[in-house]
């Protein structure tokens, strides 16, 4: 579904992705874990098309397509999904009214009439079951006011509502409380089929134990430099990262 071949990634002067590469199939979960400042906002920013980073090189295809070359919306339509670090508020636009618009523009795209009222409804109802969130958040601005918690929460209520093919996580547990990181991991973990792709960014291995990945990839230094499973991650919660620093650099 997703592969990345050499990317090479800058913001302002500094070059931030510096070669890297990175295959995730259909139905797989990814890890990708790693120092602070190694990149790892960087690459899921720059697949789901944020502005402000410059492709210095390299290829990201997704289902055969160029992801680079398609505008951010254009990503989003083809189902490409990404879950802030740290979500932004946007007052003055209510939840409900962002999940069914985005709903309506990836069913225009796949040409699909739009979603019935009620149908949407219960939809939405079923799902903020899910993430145990009250129905009054649907008719607050979006994050508006909300807690670290709830935000985190939100983007999984918009990630259930709007199904996308590949899910980008970024740092979604951080800032939850235990039962929240239970509650946001059943929501992801409802999510995975076999037709859809996780990718999320953690810095914690206790994640890992609600979400099961097939791969985990330790990203340092604008590359991954090591791949593996999830005892990969048991492996750096006892020794750290600079085993892999090293290992890496006597290459
Ligand atoms: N616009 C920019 N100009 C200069 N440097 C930038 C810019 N954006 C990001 N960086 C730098 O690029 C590096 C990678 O940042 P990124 O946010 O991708 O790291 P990260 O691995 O997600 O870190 P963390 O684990 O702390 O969240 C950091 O050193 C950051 O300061």
């Amino acid at each position: 579904m997703l592969k990345i071949e050499n990317l090479q990634v800058k913001a302002g002067d500094k070059q931030i992705l510096k070669g890297l590469n990175l295959e995730v199939k259909a139905g797989e979960v990814h890890a990708i874990m790693g120092p602070n400042g190694s990149g790892k906002s960087t690459l899921v920013q720059v697949l789901a098309g944020r502005e402000g980073y410059e492709v210095t090189g390299g290829t990201a295809t997704y289902n055969g397509k160029d992801l680079l070359a398609m505008a951010p919306e254009e990503r989003a339509r083809e189902g490409v999904f990404l879950a802030f670090q740290y979500p932004v508020e946007i007052p003055g636009v209510n939840n409900v009214y962002l999940l069914k618009a985005g709903l309506n523009a990836i069913r225009k795209h796949r040409g699909e009439a739009e979603v019935d009222a009620f149908e949407f409804l219960s939809l939405v109802r079923e799902k903020m079951k899910l993430m145990q969130m009250d129905e009054s958040f649907l008719n607050r601005g979006v994050n508006e006011g909300f807690s670290g918690g709830e935000k985190k929460r939100n983007e999984i209520l918009q990630m259930a509502v709007l199904e996308p093919a590949l899910a980008l996580l970024d740092e979604t547990d951080s800032g939850l409380d235990i039962d929240a990181l239970r509650v946001v991991a059943n929501g992801v973990n409802s999510l995975r089929r076999q037709d859809r792709a996780i990718l999320m960014v953690t810095h914690y291995q206790r994640l890992l134990d609600y979400i099961e990945p097939d791969r985990v990839h330790v990203l340092s230094g604008g590359q991954i430099l090591k791949s593996g499973d999830k005892s990969l991650a048991l492996e750096l919660e006892k020794r750290g990262y600079d085993w892999i620093r090293q290992g890496a650099a006597a290459a």
